[in-house]
């Protein structure tokens, strides 16, 4: 069986060019992958991984000992190394004043995948590593343009497709970030609102890591026509990571969210869902399927499964949400 996925996905995901025959990635079954944390010690608990889940997304301390000791233990070493590197072009420039920098680790993956729950548990456990204790997380949809601009450029349908962030503020956040600036501001976005918090900003002063979470963060930008170079936001990644699974799954934790959120959320009369936790469960049924098929399939089809072979690291769920298969880009 294992095997089975293994063979699939090798062929599954081309290379930089395209081509089929062979992968850029080393396929790790997760028992495999398990074997690397080694003796890293595990330093959550049971209460607080139930804390850091989403909404539907049964991950148990025993997913954290799968699948996110070992990936931590890499991320970690990847993060030493970068520091050390750092120390050494100080000294052998003879910058004294040099800022360090934090290293930048982008999460990417369909709407309703869970990089929020892989964010948080990572996040935690990075942040439990001695060099890096100061950890953040930043979620890029504080960069979508407010409801009030996407309605009037007609864009509601299409919120989360590139053109409904603000890519210039983006950019400009993780550049100052980047830069080892001290106190910047990254904008907020309410899912209960489901808009942009105007005037509501977080405040990142030089974490030692920078987790940056979206659906978006792997894209490219087509050339402008006056042929000026513009960056990308993983110019400013050290490390990216996608979170995988078959279509189907992914559809059917975004309507089981969908549905139980009419039981939460929903219920509350600030949320912008308000009125679908009244109508019947078949009229809600259809609302979620809509929402899926017209925006969030479309999108995952069009913007983000393409840049799936972008990343360094390829988690890919089967049913529950587990991991079934790590994929590590070997160049
Ligand atoms: N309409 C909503 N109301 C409240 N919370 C939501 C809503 N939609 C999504 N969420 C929550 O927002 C977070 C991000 O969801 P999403 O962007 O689909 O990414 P992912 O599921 O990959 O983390 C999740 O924790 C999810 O439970
Ligand atoms: C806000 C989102 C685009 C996710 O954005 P992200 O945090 O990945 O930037 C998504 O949750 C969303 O609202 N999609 C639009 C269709 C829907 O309501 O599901």
């Amino acid at each position: 069986m294992i095997q089975a996925v293994r063979d699939k996905n090798q062929t599954d995901i081309p290379d930089d060019f395209g081509n089929h025959d062979y992968s850029p990635y080393r396929f790790f079954p997760a028992d495999e992958w398990a074997r690397f944390r080694a003796d890293t010690p595990l330093t959550l608990t049971a209460d607080e991984v139930q804390r850091l889940r989403s909404l539907g997304d049964p991950i148990d301390l025993n997913e954290v000992r799968r699948i996110y000791l070992s990936l931590s233990r890499l991320l970690s070493a990847h993060v030493e190394s970068s520091q050390m590197l750092f120390e050494q072009r100080k000294r052998f420039l003879s910058l004294s004043d040099e800022a360090k920098t934090p290293y930048v680790i982008g999460i990417a993956g369909s709407v309703a995948v869970g990089k929020s729950t892989t964010a948080r548990i990572l996040m935690e456990l990075l942040s439990r590593w001695p060099s890096s204790p100061k950890v953040d997380l930043v979620t890029t949809d504080g960069f979508l343009y407010p409801n009030a601009v996407l309605q009037r450029e007609n864009l509601m349908e299409r919120k989360g497709f590139p053109e409904s962030y603000d890519i210039g503020a983006l950019l400009r956040f993780l550049s100052a970030i980047k830069a080892g600036k001290k106190d910047v501001k990254a904008p907020t976005y309410s899912h209960l609102t489901y808009d942009v918090l105007p005037n509501t900003f977080r405040t990142i002063d030089r974490p030692d890591i920078l987790i940056f979470e979206g659906i978006n963060v792997l894209q490219s930008r087509n050339l402008p026509a006056d042929g000026k170079i513009v960056p990308m936001v993983s110019d400013f990644f050290d490390f990216s990571i996608y979170i995988d699974a078959e279509e189907t799954l992914i559809h059917a934790w975004y309507v089981e969210r969908f549905m139980r959120l009419r039981e939460t959320a929903f219920r509350n009369p600030d949320s912008y869902f308000h009125r679908y936790a009244t109508i019947s469960e078949k009229e809600a049924l259809a609302i979620a399927e809509n929402l899926w098929r017209n925006i969030n399939l479309k999108n995952l089809h069009q913007n983000i499964l393409p840049t799936r072979p972008r990343a360094d690291l390829i988690l890919q769920k089967g049913r529950n949400h587990l991991i079934e298969t790590v994929a590590l880009r070997k160049l």
